[in-house]
């Protein structure tokens, strides 16, 4: 790992709801840390610019639109010793469409109290310390 200095980047989505809650939804099974909560979001492809990979993930991932003009850039994480991902978080109070879980997969609108309590992706927690903020 320490001699390949590739990073995969990562982005992820915190959507703030109207009342104060964030948009998490379940890893799905078959995927790697299956059945943790995260943010939505996925690796950003070969050329692909991040902002423009994170609407694409989400239009996957939940059916809805986001402007990337309207994504500010929240925190940053890695996955050191792990890895060598690199996971940016954005956030975005608008979206359009309605929410719909395209892969299957459980999502749902959680308070930062909520969220300490779930089971998280493994670079969420600091990310959710970000947003209490
Ligand atoms: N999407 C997302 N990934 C996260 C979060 N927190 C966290 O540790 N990760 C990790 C899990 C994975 O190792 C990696 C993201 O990979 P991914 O599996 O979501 O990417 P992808 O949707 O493009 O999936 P794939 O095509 O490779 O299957 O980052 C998070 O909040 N959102």
């Amino acid at each position: 790992m320490a001699s390949n200095p590739t990073a995969v980047l990562v982005v992820a989505l915190g959507l703030a709801g109207p009342d104060g809650r964030w948009l998490l939804q379940q890893r799905p099974p078959g995927k790697h840390h299956a059945g943790l909560w995260e943010f939505p979001g996925g690796k950003v492809e070969s050329a692909e610019n991040q902002r423009l990979a994170l609407c694409r993930e989400v239009a996957e991932e939940l059916a809805i639109t986001l402007d990337p003009a309207a994504l500010s850039p929240a925190w940053v994480a890695d996955d050191w010793p792990q890895g060598n991902i690199v996971l940016i978080l954005y956030t975005a109070t608008r979206w359009q469409g309605e929410i719909v879980g395209l892969e299957g997969q459980q999502w749902g609108w959680f308070t930062l109290g909520e969220m300490a309590a779930l089971p998280l992706a493994p670079m969420d927690r600091s990310f959710a310390a970000r947003l209490a903020q």
